[in-house]
């Protein structure tokens, strides 16, 4: 039994002499070597002593040294090699590109408007270029509100509705879908100007060396930028070029043609959105607000509240959108909280609508729901943080989303609830470190202020809180008023002036006698008066036993 090859014997590799051994695979050449320096009658050097059985196995059980070094040297060169046909690559594409970008900069102005710095003007482009069947992605979003539309077309379409029976005829509209890659070419004022939507914006006033080389040589993130753009969840961005006419090199050629358009798409924009808010929603598939509808402006005036509230909520907003300046020399970050609290129907989201409408802002909703759930959950934070800049983002019924319990639960974060983790989330987001600073004006609404939270209310969170209450007998007579005035269309569509008769005046001031005095509210008045919209003397008379206190009623629009 001694007698027999150690199992790990380098003289035994390859063979099969033995069956005890286990079979070990070796490269042919090496095996080669094996058998010219192996001593004839191998199994049997087993015999011999110990320590020259044991200089065979050294010597046996690695590679010859010739050959490691060849391999060695082979592996270097082809290092070597390979690293120089690298860079070499490199080299050529960075000569290339600045070669193609000190062209580029001569012959070609060019404007990039990107969606990420300033929404608005991107948007404007956009809606410019689709307006004039320039951008041709042939997709569009529907949307239930009317397009720019000409006067003619205006009065033409009024007759419709007039006959129309549900839905008027010219509420449908098409926003058009951008998709990076659709390019323009068109002229304006005597320039041929190039316009291309794009997916990534390029590298804003960087280092050009590294903007060339990084976009040689994608890195992760530029790679994850391109595949989210092209799912259409990442900015977008659009070129607008023309040929660089300017012999003087301080000047740009078509620099101010090209700021011409914009202003013109601005505007234009503008003329459109006199009528209409953007509505923005979240999606929970993208983590994009998206627009998901336009709402008629709602006129400051038709919200009805307690004397002197609109004015002073107006003036407040007014300060901090022109202060822009002054928070940022004082680096305060740019951005307002309000809570509107009080009974349901009180006009609290009506409200909202008419400050968006009357400061020309973007709407974005947050309905927490959309978030989602689970992994999929879109972070509170990140959401309001990627809400448009300068826009009015509203949260409504906070109380229901983040409660007492909530409450309690922050003190004791070693066993937080959902609740709890969502009223930090909240917390956080709102003014947190990353929460947006860009001119955001935050709407909070609730019915029952003692439900929140102290830290959601201080200010910073919300810096002004307003209570909106039921009807008191102004409130009511103004509200009747408006639904029995005789309205003038201006020529201008947005221009009514209403006219009350001494008749009119005297109903409203006897329907405020009956339901005034803040026990109904207005949503419960405006109810009431819309089923008797065609005659005010009917309203005034029905409302002495609708609004009967002494009466008892099912009907859910009393309160
Ligand atoms: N102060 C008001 N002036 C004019 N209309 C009002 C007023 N309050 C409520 N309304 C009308 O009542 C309806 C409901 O109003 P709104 O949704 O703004 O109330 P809310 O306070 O947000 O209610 P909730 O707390 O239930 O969300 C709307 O059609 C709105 O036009």
């Amino acid at each position: 039994k001694k007698e027999q090859a150690p199992s790990w014997s380098p003289e035994c590799v390859g063979s099969s002499s033995s069956s005890s051994s286990p079979r070990r695979w070796v490269f042919p050449f090496w095996q080669k070597q094996q058998q010219q320096q192996q001593p004839v009658g191998c199994p049997s050097s087993s015999s011999s002593s110990s320590s020259s059985s044991r200089e065979e196995k050294t010597r046996s059980s690695s590679p010859p040294k010739w050959d490691r070094g060849s391999s060695g040297r082979w592996i270097v060169w082809g290092a070597v090699a390979s690293a120089l046909a690298v860079s070499a690559k490199q080299m050529l594409g960075l000569f290339v590109t600045r070669a193609r970008l000190a062209v580029e900069s001569r012959v070609w102005t060019t404007v990039e408007i990107s969606e990420a710095d300033d929404p608005k003007l991107y948007r404007a482009i956009v809606r410019w270029l689709h307006g004039r069947d320039l951008l041709r992605s042939g997709s569009y979003k529907a949307l239930s509100a009317p397009d720019d539309t000409s006067k003619q077309q205006q009065q033409k379409q009024h007759k419709e509705r007039s006959r129309a029976t549900f839905k008027p005829v010219d509420d449908v509209s098409f926003v058009p879908l951008t998709t990076s890659g659709d390019t323009a070419q068109f002229v304006y004022r005597g320039r041929r100007v190039w316009a291309r939507l794009g997916g990534v914006p390029s590298v804003a006033g960087g280092d050009p060396i590294r903007a060339v080389v990084s976009s040689m040589r994608p890195g992760a993130a530029r790679r994850a930028a391109k595949a989210a753009a092209r799912q259409g969840s990442a900015p977008l961005t659009i070129l607008i070029s023309t040929l660089n006419t300017s012999r003087d090199s301080s000047q740009r050629g078509g620099l101010s043609e090209i700021s011409e358009l914009l202003k013109e798409a601005l505007l234009s924009a503008e003329t459109q959105d006199k009528k209409y808010v953007e509505v923005y929603e979240i999606q929970q598939s993208t983590g994009r607000w998206e627009l998901s509808c336009l709402a008629r402006k709602r006129p400051l005036d038709t919200v009805i509240l307690k004397k002197g509230l609109v004015e002073d909520l107006v003036q407040d907003v007014r300060t901090f959108v022109d202060d822009e300046d002054w928070y940022r020399r004082r680096s305060l970050p740019h951005r307002r909280g309000y809570l509107l609290w009080g009974p349901p129907g009180a006009g609290k989201s009506s409200v909202i609508l008419a400050i968006a409408s009357h400061f020309g802002l973007p709407l974005c909703t947050l309905a927490l729901g959309r978030l989602g759930a689970g992994a999929s959950k879109i972070p509170l934070s990140e959401a309001l943080a990627a809400a448009p800049p300068c826009s009015v983002v509203a949260i409504e019924d906070v109380d229901v989303a983040f409660n007492a319990t909530g409450a309690l639960d922050r003190r004791a974060p070693s066993a937080p609830t959902a609740d709890a983790q969502s009223l930090h989330e909240l917390l956080n987001a709102i003014d947190g470190i990353a929460a947006q600073d860009q001119g955001r004006i935050l709407f909070l609404t609730t019915n029952d202020l003692d439900a929140l939270d102290a830290a959601l209310t201080r200010p910073g969170r919300c810096d002004r809180t307003f209570f909106l209450g039921n009807a008191d007998d102004e409130m009511a007579e103004r509200l009747f008023n408006s639904f029995y005035a005789d309205f003038d269309d201006d020529d201008d569509d947005d221009v009514v002036e209403s006219r009350s008769s001494k008749k009119l005046v005297d109903n409203a001031k006897a329907f405020a006698a009956l339901v005034g005095g803040e026990r109904y509210s207005m949503a419960a008045l405006q109810g009431h008066l819309l089923r008797h919209k065609s005659d005010a003397l009917d309203a005034l008379h029905s409302a002495k036993s609708h609004f009967d206190p002494d009466k008892k009623t099912t009907d859910p629009m009393i309160r």
